[in-house]
């Protein structure tokens, strides 16, 4: 079985979750993306549920599907949202946006009864921080912003080089939100809850990819089957 249909499987499963009348909020990447797809299916099946997107992306293929849509304002609180993440750790803690959605996924995260994860078991790990922590900030005063955050980086006993990302035709990327990311180069995270602190006051960071205390749990697919951290239902 290949990552994808692992992530597939991850995505059934938290279909399951999903009943009549919720008010859902529907994650960014390749396995949010199964979510979707399969919601979709349902939807045109006659399952009545109101969403909101953590992307552009992610609205252009709910709406694409027929699935009603709604925002924020006009939907304030979520019963459930379903997303992936980069990192999960044992105790619920992620690194996400891997694919530049992270305030917005943090920002729907924080206004659900319930955020759960979907993703393929490689991306459970013992410590955060093999993959690169995205940092969003705004364009102006960049360079001021990205000495903050490596003074705030080192005062938190971390440390690693920060790159802001490109897209792949070289050009600086540009969020949803019209910021920029900083990705950490920082290898195991040995607090991540003093980093998200740390990171949270610095002048210019919009948000970064720590999701602590968000997750209340985690459907990860392997080729031995689900794997649950937390509790889902
Ligand atoms: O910004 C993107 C998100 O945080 C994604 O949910 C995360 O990068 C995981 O994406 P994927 O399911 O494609 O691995």
């Amino acid at each position: 079985m290949n990552a994808d249909d692992l992530k597939k499987q991850a995505a059934a499963r938290a279909l399951e979750l999903v009943r009549p009348g919720m008010r859902l909020g529907l994650g960014t990447g390749s396995t949010a993306k199964h979510f979707v797809d399969l919601l979709g299916a349902k939807v045109a099946a006659g399952l009545s549920v109101i969403c909101v997107a953590t992307s552009e992306a992610t609205q252009a293929q709910a709406l694409s599907l027929g699935i009603p849509m709604s925002t924020l304002d006009e939907t304030p609180e979520l019963d459930l949202t379903v997303d992936g993440a980069d990192e999960v750790d044992p105790q619920l803690r992620l690194i996400k946006g891997g694919g530049a959605a992270l305030l917005r996924e943090k920002i729907v995260a924080a206004a659900s009864a319930r955020m759960i994860v979907i993703a393929d078991d490689g991306k459970l790990v013992q410590k955060l921080g093999r993959f690169p922590l995205p940092i969003e900030v705004v364009p102006f005063g960049l360079e001021a912003t990205r000495r903050a955050v490596a003074q705030a980086v080192e005062a938190a006993g971390a440390a690693g080089e920060l790159v802001l990302r490109r897209r792949p035709d070289g050009a600086i990327l540009v969020t949803d939100g019209g910021h920029h990311i900083l990705d950490a180069h920082l290898g195991a995270i040995e607090r991540p809850e003093l980093l998200a602190q740390a990171l949270n006051v610095v002048p210019g960071v919009v948000e970064h990819g720590l999701f602590i205390g968000l997750a209340a749990g985690a459907i990860l697919a392997g080729e031995g089957g689900l794997t649950i951290l937390g509790g889902i239902e």
